[in-house]
């Protein structure tokens, strides 16, 4: 578990304080892929870099693990660092070294492991990556996705417990970012290691991330389980950010309100339901009949989902009684 307690972080800029973070907290559970988001400014970047201390807060506490690393002196922090990896937007290689001598420089700062085992271990993580080929190159040699992978390899260096991602794909094609979104999500399966990225990008967080912290203006505004969150946003910074990827309803909803005089109805299917013709069943069952206004079909993590705006022509039963109808299928309802 990674905990942080009420953290804050002021920056003074021209004779002003300014609250980067406010009061902060946050509950990561061991294993999980964890997404922070945010508008430009929100306090991501100094957030992510409080979790390893590279910036200290003001006031407040963070645990790893039980460990709680604002009490440790700067030589016991430095060790403690070596077990967090991070990776950054911008690659930060060194050019003047091959492929191989980046990911091998983490292990000579650590030391205490032979050449023979160094290169070992530089061996395994290239090959975990998918860069054995390329071992010998220079960073300029490769492409955007092929330096992402030397940084993924090189944060994984020391086996660390916690793994940071500050906008990792920002600087990706869609592609490559679909590969290494990929590529995290099958390092946190085979390796179960906890990972934190911050991104601008909802659909970073739908794809990769179990649970999500939406940051505004230096304060968590909203946080839970990715599928609940986009379910279910609470918060204006939420919706907006949902409806830019095309996964908010809310102007839709406010489309058809106005032009359709037939009451609404909005179904979400979560997972199993999603792949079976419950809309045509309960059609039958209780004289249904619907004119679909519209629909998306996609997923969050590994979980389809689907929802479907329909306006109600014809029913057996009082469009009242549909929600509790369609329950029983596993699928929710509401009556717009
Ligand atoms: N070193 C600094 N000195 C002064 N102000 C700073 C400093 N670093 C950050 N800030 C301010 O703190 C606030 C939060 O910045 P931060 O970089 O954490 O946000 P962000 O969400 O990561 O933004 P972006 O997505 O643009 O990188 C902003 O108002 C920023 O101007």
């Amino acid at each position: 578990m990674i905990e942080v307690q009420s953290i804050s972080k002021h920056y003074q800029h021209g004779g002003k304080s300014i609250a980067a973070l406010d009061n902060v907290s946050l509950q990561i559970a061991s294993g999980e892929i964890y997404g922070i988001i945010g508008r430009s400014g929100a306090g991501k970047s100094t957030l992510i870099r409080c979790l390893n201390l590279l910036e200290r807060p003001d006031s407040g506490h963070v645990s790893l693990h039980g460990e709680d690393i604002t009490r440790l002196d700067e030589r016991a922090l430095q060790q403690r660092r070596q077990r967090i990896g991070m990776v950054f937007q911008h690659f930060n290689l060194l050019r003047s070294r091959t492929v191989a001598a980046n990911v091998r420089f983490p292990l000579e700062l650590a030391g205490g492991q032979s050449p023979a085992q160094m290169d070992a271990r530089v061996d395994e993580l290239l090959a975990l990556v998918g860069l054995q080929d390329h071992k010998h190159k220079r960073p300029s040699q490769l492409s955007g996705g092929q330096k992402q992978r030397v940084g993924i390899a090189r944060a994984l260096a020391n086996h660390p417990d916690l793994l940071l991602c500050d906008e990792a794909t920002s600087a990706l094609d869609p592609e490559t970012t679909d590969a290494i979104l990929a590529l995290l999500a099958d390092i946190n399966r085979q390796l179960g290691l906890t990972i934190v990225l911050i991104t601008h990008d909802m659909r970073v967080i739908r794809q990769l991330c179990d649970s999500v912290a939406v940051l505004d203006h230096g304060r968590v505004v909203e946080q839970g389980k990715v599928l609940d969150v986009f379910l279910a946003p609470q918060h204006a910074v939420t919706q907006s950010l949902l409806a830019e990827t095309g996964m908010g309803q809310g102007a839709l909803q406010g489309i058809w309100r106005q032009r359709v005089a037939t009451p609404v109805i909005k179904l979400t299917f979560v997972g199993e339901p999603t792949l079976q013709p419950v809309l045509d069943k309960v059609g039958r069952e209780v004289g249904l009949r619907v004119n679909l206004l519209s629909g998306t079909l996609s997923e969050i993590k590994d979980t389809p989902f689907g929802q479907l705006l329909a306006g109600v022509v014809a029913s057996d039963v009082d469009v009242s009684a549909l929600p509790a109808i369609f329950a029983r299928e596993g699928v929710r309802c509401e009556v717009l």
